[in-house]
């Protein structure tokens, strides 16, 4: 990207940022942070950027998920662990079903920072801000825990350097090692209550496996991974101090993860986060609701994707089950009759929202399919790529979303409710979705390969005789 108009954000609007009340600690903390090491090194970015041009053209498939939002006090070994677990597990099965590699982009290491739909929330008659992400302020309904605290911004810079340089060692060092993955899945099969639904796709599984080890192939390349690390771009002074110009090529990054998004509540035209993520190399993601037309898509692509990239603009859809197939298909067309070559992911988690009567915020995971569903039949329809899935998920087995195998009902809410933010999808309804999904790939290809003639068989009345060959005498 050029960045002849550097910094021109500062000067527009910016959506949902908080009131920081001591300016001059939120100056020596922006400060700080701008001296600090970056998070992420710029040749990432442009790796990432390079499987996400592959995402656009169709050649790979995109598997974005994580928190809502995360929590510094949730930053442990096992929960980066699991979540790391969970996304492998869905992208073994999906890289089976979809046949191309999937890239892999977890919601972590910096997913700290929360939009929210009102600026205050009111209690028994008491009225504090909103909670903002543990960027911003604490869970804790009381005026302490809810009043924005800049320090915050530093302990997130080590919390996502923690939990990036866990990412790193593990999927270095052979817990992405797919022979054992698979082994998960195997056991996630075993105890599933669809178990019978997913085992045949489980065995097909198996026997690639076995497959490539009899032909004595290198599985050494099957032992690690990458796993790129994404977030809501939504606090522009953390994300500032942190950019970086990267030596080598001139070119500005910024360097709190590989890959940042906009989200709904921010993407105006003349707002300063689109104007920030103009000014940087990295992948950008942008979200799209159903109020989104095709002349905002048009736009945002002139303003974030000048020279056409592969895989520099993503646009995530989050339409809701209802409105996908309606709302989405124009979009698609439009960004066509632009040549941009573009990712299209689904994230079908934030139009599908709703309040369960104990008053959890939840989802339904037949709502979170059907919105799936949609999107793949109007990509179909269009013949362009479904790029990929957005999904806020977790490596434990929380009680937030409806539905899946294990049929979490409403009744089942409390038991385990520990998102800070929005509903995740646990350890079993992600696998859940990710044979799903492996499904429709599975009855996409039966819909696509036409059917083999029938094989000859040997009917004595069909064998010629004589009489079919030699010129009628009459
Ligand atoms: O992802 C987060 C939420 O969808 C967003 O913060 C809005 O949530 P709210 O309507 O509860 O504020
Ligand atoms: C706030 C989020 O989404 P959106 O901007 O699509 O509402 C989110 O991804 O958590
Ligand atoms: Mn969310």
């Amino acid at each position: 990207m050029e960045h002849s108009n550097r910094e021109s954000w500062r000067a527009l609007p910016a959506a949902q940022q908080p009131d920081w009340p001591d300016r001059a600690a939120l100056r020596s903390t922006v400060s700080a942070l701008s001296a600090a090491p970056p998070l992420v090194f710029a040749r990432e970015c442009d790796t990432l950027l390079d499987r996400l041009g592959e995402v656009a053209r169709g050649e790979a498939f995109l598997l974005q998920g994580g928190d809502c939002a995360e929590t510094l006090d949730s930053v442990s070994a096992e929960s980066v662990r699991n979540k790391l677990e969970v996304l492998l597990q869905m992208a073994a099965v999906l890289t089976y079903a979809a046949a191309v590699p999937v890239v892999k982009v977890g919601r972590l290491a910096g997913q700290y920072a929360k939009p929210r739909s009102q600026p205050t929330e009111t209690r028994d008659g008491v009225t504090l801000p909103s909670y903002r992400g543990d960027a911003v302020n604490g869970l804790d309904f009381t005026t302490r825990s809810r009043t924005p605290d800049p320090a915050r911004l530093q302990r997130v810079y080590h919390a996502s350097a923690a939990t990036l340089n866990l990412l790193r060692a593990l999927t270095a060092g052979g817990h992405a090692d797919l022979d054992q993955v698979h082994e998960w899945n195997r056991d996630f099969v075993a105890l599933s209550p669809a178990c019978r639904r997913y085992e045949r796709l489980a065995d097909e599984i198996d026997r690639a496996l076995g497959f490539i080890r009899a032909c004595g192939m290198n599985t050494s390349t099957l032992r690690t991974t990458e796993v790129f690390a994404s977030h809501e771009a939504l606090l522009l002074d953390y994300e500032s101090a942190l950019v970086r110009t990267d030596p080598d090529t001139g070119r500005r990054y910024a360097l709190s993860g590989h890959m940042l998004w906009i989200g709904e509540r921010t993407r105006q035209l003349d707002g300063a986060h689109v104007a920030f993520a103009s000014e940087v190399s990295n992948p950008i993601g942008v979200k799209l609701g159903p109020d989104a037309d095709p002349d905002d898509v048009r736009a945002l692509i002139d303003l974030l994707d000048p020279h056409r990239t592969p895989g520099r603009l993503t646009f995530i859809s989050r339409m809701g089950r209802g409105r996908v197939r309606d709302r989405l298909h124009g979009l698609v067309e439009a960004v066509r009759g632009t040549g941009a070559d573009v990712v299209w992911a689904c994230d079908p988690m934030h139009g599908n929202t709703f309040t369960a009567p104990s008053g959890h915020k939840t989802r339904r995971f037949d709502d979170i399919l059907d919105e799936i569903t949609g999107f793949f039949e109007v990509h179909r329809a269009l013949g362009t790529h479904p790029g990929g899935v957005h999904v806020e998920l977790t490596g434990e087995d929380v009680t937030e979303c409806v539905g899946g195998g294990s049929e979490v009902c409403s009744d089942h809410l409390h038991l385990r409710y520990e998102t800070a933010c929005d509903p995740r999808l646990n350890r079993g309804q992600s696998m859940d979705l990710a044979f799903r999904v492996a499904e429709w790939y599975s009855a996409e290809k039966r819909r696509l390969t036409p059917p083999r003639p029938e094989p000859a068989t040997h009917h004595p009345e069909a064998v010629p005789t004589r009489a079919d060959y030699v010129p009628s005498l009459a």
